[in-house]
This record gives C-alpha cells, structure tokens and sequence, in this order.
C-alpha cells in the first residue's frame, strides 16, 4: 500500500476506533430511560363474530366502540350523554368518580390502531429497541391487557387453536414480535460476518411459564422439570442480575431454530377456553434471548492472553419477551373450577405488578418485588438496567368499556417508571480499549516530536542534558514543574511543547476530552529560568526509565 493512502487508513481506524471508544464510554455510564409504553388497539371483530355471546337486554351494543385515537393519543368514551342502565362490568361509575360519558384523553409513546399491522407495530416500537439490545442493552417487551385483547397475537401471531403452531415465516403478515426479533438478531448477526470479522456472537434462550406462582420450563415436557428458581447473579455486571437456575438453554443460530423454540414453548404452555377466548393463556410467558458479542483472539495471542480475551472480551444483553396472561372477570370469562383459580392466580400477580409500579412512581422506598415470581423476575426491567417497552392492549368494544379504562390508567402510570439503562460491556475490556486509544493517541503525538526527546533512548539513570529535556522529563514523570511535586497528570499533560503544538489546540483527541488550550500548553523551556533550575535539581536523580 503507498504510504499516504496506508496513513489515510491508519488515521480513519483510529477515528473509527475512538468514536467506538467515546460512544461505548457514554454508553457505559447509566442513563435514565423511561419506560415507553404503546398501546395497540385490536379491531371489534372479535365480539362481531359472535354477538349472540352477549345478552340482548344491556340497553347498549356491546360490539359498538368507545375509543378513538390518533398516533400518541387514545380517547376513551362511553357513547351518549347518559350513563347506561345495564352494564357488564363491576361500577356504572369508573374509579375517581368521573362520570361514563366524560370523555377521558390519554397521551402515549404510540398509538397502534386496528390498521396498524404485525409489521408496521414491530418497525414503529419494537425494532429501535431491538437495535439497542444489539449494541449491548438489555432489553424487556411486555404486553399488557385484559384477557382477549391481543397480547398473544401481537407476542406470536394469531392462535388458531389449542395445539396449532404459530406463524414462523418473519415475512409472514401475521407473524409476530418473537420471529420479527429473531430475524433482526439473525440479519444483524450475519452483517456484522460480514462488516466486523473480528466479532462472533453466541446466542442463547430460555422460555418458561409463570403458571399459578409456580416456573415451568416451557422447552422440556412435564416429565423432564426441573426445580427451576429465580436467583441473583453476583458474578454480572450489577452482581444483581437474575437468571433461573435449572432452565433448559438452547443455542440459536438460525431462523429455524427459533421457530422450533417458539412452536415448542406454545405447544407446552397452559391455555384454556373461556368465553372471551378460545384460547386464552393461563400463564405468563418469558421468553429471555441472551446474545454475547465477543472479539475473536488475534493471530499471535498466547493461550492466556486469549482466555483473558474470551472472559473479558464480550458484551452481554439480555432481551425479554414477555406475554403476561390478562386480567378477567369471573363473570365475563364464564370461569368456574380450574379456569376460575387460575384466573383468580392471574389477577393476584398482577396486582402484584400494579403494586410495583405504584411504589416505583411514588418514589416509595421499598418496592415489593418480591410479592411474585412475576414481579420478582420484571425487576430487572422496571427500575432496572434496561430498557423496556409495555405494549398495552386494548379492545375497543363498549362490552370491555371499563376494562379498557383501567387498563389505560394503568399504562399511563407506566410511563412514570424510570430505568437505568448501560451497556453490559465488561468494565476491564472497556478500560483496555480506552487505553489502547490513549496509546495510539501518545504515539501520533511522539510521533510529531521534533526536540529529539521523545526519540533519546538513555541507557541507565537518565540524566538531563538541558533546561528543555528536564521539563520534558519533568512532565513525563507526572512531576509538576512548577512545584517538583508527584502528582498524577494525565498524558496529554506529559508532552512536550512540539508534540502538542499550542497553536492548534493539541491533538484531536486532547482538543475534544483533554485539556483546554492553556492547560494543554507544557511548561516551556526557558520561560523562567529560575524555575528551570528548581526543576532541573528535583528531577536529577528520580529519573530512571522503566
Ligand atoms: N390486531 C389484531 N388483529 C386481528 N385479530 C386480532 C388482533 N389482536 C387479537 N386478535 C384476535 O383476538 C383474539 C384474542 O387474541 P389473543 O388470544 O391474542 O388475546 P390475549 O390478550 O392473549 O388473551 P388471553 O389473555 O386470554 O390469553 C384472537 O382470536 C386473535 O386472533
């Protein structure tokens, strides 16, 4: 390669590199994140299929809508002037004592309405937070909502009937969040092959039940359980993180196998029929993808520097996908015997879960997580590291008037709820990579050096020949010459006068994190030549080269 064009590459990595180095460095530091909250509002359909379901006398169409919305806002209002005579739910009168036929208006991240399809919910709300999960955030999307209003559609696609498989091609319509996500991980993963041969990845899953309070491993038959628990992970980055012990992982690498995950969770996991839904899941799904990005070992590694590599050398997310069972009335879902105990377990962990919320966003002190094994396992991702999106379903029929307005409020406290999102990058990895930059910084300033000492090579105790290599010395020691203290100086403090020319500020790098013009500026040779001598004297003597 010429020289110009090989120094032109040189100086484009190392661009390259210290923008990968800033932006990790930002990223590594938390920030604040709210959890968004969308919500997707499923057509009528649904109860116009079957509206002999519902009894003639209400004084209302109960397949008739209440709500309208646009992109961010949802409006929720009982139809008429007057508050009905008949109604299916618990209270004529909604919470808070407002009255059915005041309109009530609620602002979200986004509205997903009846024409919104599985794909065009996916690239507005899921995919962005996707594409952050791949840069080393974790991650949670949860649907929330009442029994029948979606969730399982929007986490899978529809469900034909109990046993029947989920869609499992992504360019399938009907598909939904857990193969869209799988495909973005499997494209993501195939470019970087291509763009970043020095990176592999290794991903892994877990899927499980939340069934009664009690965890079922959702890819092994009854038989095979194990007794799987929920524990603290000292060894993570927090040393708070949660994983399950005794879960079955599986590894995944192409689209098949994640369908095969998927069809086998659906296939082991609990649903039953009530009259709100054919298929209504009795339990809450977890689904936890864990992807590890790590950097391959260089040619010319020995075997410890590439198991340090292997250990140290990675960024870790973890992706929750998760379709909570819904909310019921025991009169509305008809349930009795079994259907009525789970139903009774669902609303029991959800209030659980409100509980939470309500602590997190009243700046409560502690925050019951542990009331559930749900919300013991979402606090990784509500007030935790990550960051997280609630999909809110809702139905917009009249019949669910009040189901979908406490749901609605319930989202909208949601939305208080604050995350501390970082990257998960190993903090020993991120500190050589940081001084690694720091090198190629220090070498390109020598490099520029025209007074001869940064190329002098001493042997033995180095002795200063003039006032000018004394100050150079005096820097590169950390000893401030003014004072002939030790301090601990940063490097760009360490340089000689040509290897930072004052006139343009330093290096690129300097310019930016370092210094500002004056204090960049070395102590110049000559200045003042009593303090030339000071220094001159206290560095004499403490001066070896390592
Ligand atoms: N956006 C949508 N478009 C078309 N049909 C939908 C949509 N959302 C849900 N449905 C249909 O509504 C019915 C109920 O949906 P689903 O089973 O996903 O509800 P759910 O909230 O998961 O219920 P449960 O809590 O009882 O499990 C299904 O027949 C599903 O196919």
């Amino acid at each position: 390669m010429p020289k110009a064009s090989a120094q032109a590459s040189t100086a484009a990595q190392a661009a390259q590199d210290e923008a990968a180095v800033n932006a990790m460095a930002a990223m590594a530091s938390p920030t604040p994140q709210r959890v968004l909250v969308a919500v997707r509002i499923r057509p009528p359909t649904v109860e116009r299929k079957s509206p002999q379901k519902y009894n003639a006398n209400l004084g209302f169409d109960p397949t008739a809508t209440c709500i309208t919305y646009n992109p961010s806002t949802v409006t929720i209002q009982w139809p008429g002037s007057s508050t009905p005579t008949t109604s299916p739910s618990r209270a004529l009168t909604p919470a808070g004592g407002a009255s059915k036929s005041e309109p009530k208006k609620f602002n979200f991240d986004s509205v997903l309405g009846y024409e919104e399809g599985q794909a065009a919910v996916y690239d507005k709300v899921v995919e962005p937070l996707i594409r952050k999960c791949l840069d080393g955030y974790n991650g949670c999307v949860f649907c929330y909502g009442q029994t029948a209003s979606g969730k399982t559609y929007t986490m899978e696609g529809p469900t034909r009937g109990p046993g029947t498989e989920p869609p499992a091609d992504p360019k399938n319509p009907d598909t939904g969040i857990i193969l869209r996500v799988a495909s973005q991980i499997v494209n993501h993963i195939a470019d970087a092959g291509k763009n970043k041969p020095e990176l592999e990845y290794f991903v892994r899953a877990s899927y499980l039940e939340i069934y009664q309070e009690g965890l079922t491993d959702l890819l092994v038959g009854r038989e095979e359980q194990s007794d799987l628990r929920i524990r603290q992970d000292p060894e993570s980055s927090t040393g708070r993180d949660l994983y399950i012990s005794g879960i079955t992982e599986k590894s995944l690498t192409t689209l098949a196998d994640y369908s095969k995950l998927l069809h086998m969770g659906s296939r082991h996991r609990t649903v039953g029929e009530t009259n709100m839904n054919e298929v209504s899941s009795r339990s809450h799904a977890v689904l936890t993808i864990t992807i590890e990005e790590r950097r391959k070992p260089e040619a010319g590694m020995s075997t410890e520097e590439a198991e340090m590599l292997a250990k140290h050398g990675k960024k870790r997310s973890k992706i929750h996908l998760i379709d909570l069972a819904g909310s019921e009335r025991a009169n509305a879902t008809g349930a009795t015997g079994d259907r009525l105990k789970e139903g009774s377990a669902i609303n029991q962990s959800l209030s659980c879960l409100g509980n939470v919320i309500n602590a997190l966003t009243t700046n409560t002190k502690h925050v019951p997580y542990r009331d559930s094994k749900l919300t013991y396992l979402l606090s990784d991702s509500l007030g935790g590291n990550s960051l997280t999106l609630m999909i809110t379903c809702v139905t917009p029929t009249q019949i669910n008037h009040d189901e979908s307005l406490s749901t609605l409020r319930f989202a909208e406290r949601v939305k208080k709820v604050r995350n501390i999102a970082k990257v998960n990058v190993d903090a020993t990895m991120m500190r050589i990579m940081i001084l690694e930059s720091e090198i190629r910084d220090l070498k390109a300033a020598l490099s520029r050096c025209t007074c001869g000492a940064a190329t002098r090579k001493p042997t033995g105790p180095h002795t200063a020949t003039s006032a000018h290599d004394a100050w150079t010395m005096a820097n590169a020691m950390g000893v401030n010459a003014s004072t002939g203290t030790d301090k601990k100086m940063p490097w760009w403090k360490r340089l000689c006068a040509c290897c930072i020319p004052v006139s343009n500020g330093g290096t690129k790098r300097s310019a930016k994190v370092g210094p500002t013009p004056e204090r960049s500026a070395p102590l110049t040779a000559g200045e003042d030549g009593k303090n030339e001598e000071t220094v001159l004297k206290s560095v004499k003597g403490k001066l070896t080269w390592v």
